[in-house]
C-alpha cells in the first residue's frame, strides 16, 4: 500500500506527518511524505521556529514523483492541517493528478479547523476552503465534533443530530465519514466516542476518557482509519482497529505523564492493541 501524505512536519514531538508516517510504516505501508511546514515543535507550545513551505514546492514534488512513473501505484492521498488555502489548492491538484493516474485512489481529508473549547484555530479562509473545496473532493473525511458542526452548520448534541450532520456532510462529498472526539447526550462522563458512517450504516465505538490533552492524536487516528479502511474494505473494522490503537497509545502516554504522544515507545499498540474496542451499529 502506497500513501501520499501531505502534512506538517515537526523536528521535536509528534503531530502531522511526524504523527502519521511512523504508524503507517509500522503497519507495513509505504508513505510518500510531503511536508507543508517544518517547525521545531507543534504550535500547542505557544512558541516555535521554522518555515512554512509554499504551494509551489508541493506541486514540484508531486511532479517529481510523477516523473518516476509511479503515481499510478498510489492508493491514497492523506491530508491534514493546512497552512493556508494556497497549499490546499496544491493538495487538491495532487489528488487530481493521482486520480488521473489511478482512478481507484482515494482521498482522505482530515478537515482540521478547530476544536470544542479552543474554537477555530486555523487561518481565515481555511474553514471555508475545507467546506467548499476539500469536502467535495474527498472520499473519506475525519472531522472532530466541532469540525462536523462547522462544516454542516448543524449543532450536534445527540446521536440523532450527529447522524443527521454526517448525512449532510456525505451529501457534500465524502462517502465515508469518521467523527472523532464525539461527546453527545448519552455519552458517559468518563467516556469518549467515535462515529463512523458509510453506505447508509453507522457504527459507534466508545473508549475510556483519559485525563490528558495532547496534540497529534487526530493526525494519527486519520492515518490509522485510512489504513484499515483500505486494508480491510470495512468501516466497522477500520473504526474498531483505529480506536483500539489510539486508546492504547494515549493510555501509555497518560501513564508516562508525557506531553508528546508516545508514537515510538508505544508502537506495538499500532499492530497489537493491548485492549480491543469494537464498534456497535447505531
Ligand atoms: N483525553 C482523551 N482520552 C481518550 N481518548 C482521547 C483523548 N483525546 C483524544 N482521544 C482519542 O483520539 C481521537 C482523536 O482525538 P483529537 O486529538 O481530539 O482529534 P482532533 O485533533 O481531530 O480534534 C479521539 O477520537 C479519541 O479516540
Ligand atoms: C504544525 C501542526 N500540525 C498539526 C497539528 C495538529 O494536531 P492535532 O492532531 O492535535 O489536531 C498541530 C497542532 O498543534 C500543529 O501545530
Ligand atoms: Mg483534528
Amino acid at each position: 500500500m502506497n500513501i501520499l501524505s501531505i502534512q506538517s512536519w515537526v523536528a521535536y514531538g509528534h503531530v502531522g506527518n511526524a504523527s502519521a508516517v511512523f504508524p503507517l510504516q509500522r503497519l507495513g505501508a509505504e508513505v510518500w511524505a510531503l511536508n507543508t511546514v517544518q517547525f521545531s515543535n507543534h504550535t500547542g507550545y505557544g512558541a516555535w521556529r521554522g518555515q512554512v513551505f509554499g504551494a509551489e514546492l508541493i506541486r514540484e514534488l508531486v511532479t517529481g514523483i510523477e516523473e518516476r512513473g509511479v503515481l499510478g501505484t498510489c492508493d491514497a492521498v492523506l491530508s491534514g492541517y493546512m497552512g493556508d488555502a494556497a497549499i490546499g489548492e496544491a493538495i487538491l491538484e495532487a489528488v487530481a493528478r493521482v486520480r488521473a493516474a489511478n482512478p481507484q485512489a482515494v482521498y482522505c481529508c482530515d478537515p482540521v479547523i478547530g476544536d470544542v473549547g479552543r474554537g477555530v484555530f486555523v487561518r481565515p479562509g481555511i474553514p471555508e476552503f475545507m467546506r467548499d473545496r476539500a469536502m467535495p473532493a474527498a472520499d473519506i473525511a475525519t472531522p472532530n465534533q466541532f469540525e462536523l458542526e462547522w462544516l454542516t452548520g448543524r449543532a450536534v448534541g445527540t446521536l440523532a443530530e450527529a447522524k443527521a450532520a454526517v448525512r449532510a456532510l456525505q451529501e457534500s462529498g465524502p462517502r465515508c465519514v469518521l467523527v472523532t472526539s464525539l461527546r453527545v447526550e448519552d455519552t458517559p462522563a468518563d467516556a469518549i466516542e467515535m462515529l463512523a458512517a458509510e453506505g447508509g450504516q453507522f457504527w459507534r465505538v466508545r473508549t475510556p476518557l483519559l485525563p490528558i490533552s495532547v496534540n497529534g492524536a487526530g493526525d494519527a487516528i486519520a492515518a490509522l482509519f485510512l489504513f484499515h479502511r483500505l486494508r480491510w474494505g470495512d468501516v466497522r473494522v477500520a473504526v474498531s482497529s483505529a480506536a483500539s490503537s489510539i486508546h492504547g497509545l494515549l493510555r501509555r502516554t497518560a501513564e508516562a505523564g508525557s506531553r508528546e504522544i508516545l508514537t515510538v515507545a508505544a508502537q506495538d499498540e499500532f499492530v497489537r492493541p493491548s485492549q480491543t474496542f469494537v464498534a456497535e451499529p447505531c
